[in-house]
């Protein structure tokens, strides 16, 4: 179902023209998210030539920029996602400069192509959401906090749909049992109080990114925010909680106030990669504990000296837990490495291909 009160209303991107209701006037950069983080880095550069734009949109034929003035597409090739600020090469655009990142969201791409996909750069607030229903799932939300810590977003739990679910208490309880640094909203996505829980984080100059998987009400609550239909959304099947597709690709909308908020289709899975330290923070306990094993590459399975087994001996480690965190850090050590693998893969067949090239101008063919 879709529902725009508003027809001519752009659905993503910033608005060019309006005038901020906030009484300072913003200037489309700081609209777009502007940070001296970003201005820091093009000191000296010719902003006439290369301007800043920020990355708006990600479909799979290019990349939609906005900045001062600016609303184009940029082709696929340009290695940058939503939320990237890029100095934009007016004459060769997948030239253009991607500047250095404030943080990245990312995961190993579904598949078997052993690459990366980068899903949000530049947030600061990462909302996890799941709702309470069979949608919850611990493992996954660990998942999903552990590439938060690992992009150095702050993330937060948001557990949606309590209306529908006879006692929420038991889902806040557990959200809340994963870590003592994240806290957790409990909210209606429909109700009028949605915009006021989530406004503590909905600050000028901010970027938020709703993340989750289908059905959740990542579009409902950015509706909630803006006070209007500009995501579309669509009725789900309660009794399984499975969602139709409805957010299509990653964008970006502007809260007059001057916060950014992206939107992301559903994810269900999330595959580790590179997050050795997202794991490490998440599961502090667990990972200072593994400090004090008798050998430095204890897999804590039946070695002596274990002091994670020693733990769960005692009684002091949920041994489930114990096992949600052995297997993050095995997958996300496989998955680095095949990564690592490819990438020297894909040097040594350039390598050879450029010395074939030398060798041919050699022959001259
Ligand atoms: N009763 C109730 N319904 C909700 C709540 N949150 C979301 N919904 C409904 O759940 C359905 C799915 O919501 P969406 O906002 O489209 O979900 P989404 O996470 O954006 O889904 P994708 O775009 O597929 O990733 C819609 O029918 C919403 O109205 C809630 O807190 N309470
Ligand atoms: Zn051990």
């Amino acid at each position: 179902m879709t529902t725009r009160d508003d027809p001519q209303a752009p659905v993503s991107g910033v608005d060019q023209s309006a005038p901020d209701q906030h009484g300072a006037e913003l200037s489309v950069l700081e609209k777009l998210g502007w940070q001296p983080f970003f201005a820091d880095q093009v000191v000296g550069e010719d902003l006439e030539q290369t301007p800043p734009v920020r990355v708006v949109e990600a479909h799979r034929s290019g990349l939609r920029v906005q900045g001062d003035g600016i609303d184009q597409l940029v082709p696929p090739k340009l290695a940058a996602t939503v939320g990237d600020w890029v100095l934009l090469d007016r004459v060769l655009p997948t030239s253009s400069r991607v500047l250095e990142r404030k943080s990245l969201f990312k995961r190993r791409a579904p598949g078997h192509d052993r690459s990366i996909q980068l899903i949000a750069a530049n947030t600061d607030t990462s909302f996890i959401v799941t709702s309470c229903n069979p949608d919850f799932n611990l493992a996954r939300l660990e998942r999903y906090l552990a590439l938060a810590f690992e992009a150095e977003v702050t993330p937060v739990i948001l557990l949606t749909k309590p209306d529908l679910c006879d006692d929420p208490a038991p889902y806040v309880e557990q959200a809340q049992s994963i870590s003592l640094r994240v806290p957790v909203v409990l909210l209606n996505a429909k109700s009028d109080s949605a915009k006021d829980q989530l406004a503590p984080w909905c600050k000028p100059g901010d970027t938020l990114v709703f993340l989750g998987t289908s059905g959740v009400g990542k579009s409902t609550l950015v509706n909630a925010l803006f006070g209007r239909d500009t995501a579309e959304t669509a009725e789900i099947r309660e009794d399984d909680a499975r969602g139709r597709h409805t957010t299509r690709h990653r964008q970006m909308r502007f809260l007059p106030n001057g916060c950014a908020v992206m939107d992301t289709p559903g994810m269900r899975e999330l595959q580790m990669a590179e997050a050795e330290a997202g794991i490490a923070d998440l599961f502090e306990d667990l990972t200072d504990l593994a400090g004090q094993c008798k050998f430095r590459n204890c897999k804590h399975e039946n070695e002596p000296g274990c002091a994670l087994i020693a733990a769960r001996t005692r009684g002091d480690l949920d041994p489930v837990r114990l096992e949600r965190w052995r297997k993050l850090v095995v997958e996300d050590r496989s998955n680095t490495a095949s990564l690592a693998e490819r990438k020297r893969g894909g040097k040594a067949l350039r390598k050879t291909i450029r010395s074939m090239k030398k060798l041919n101008k050699k022959l001259g063919r």
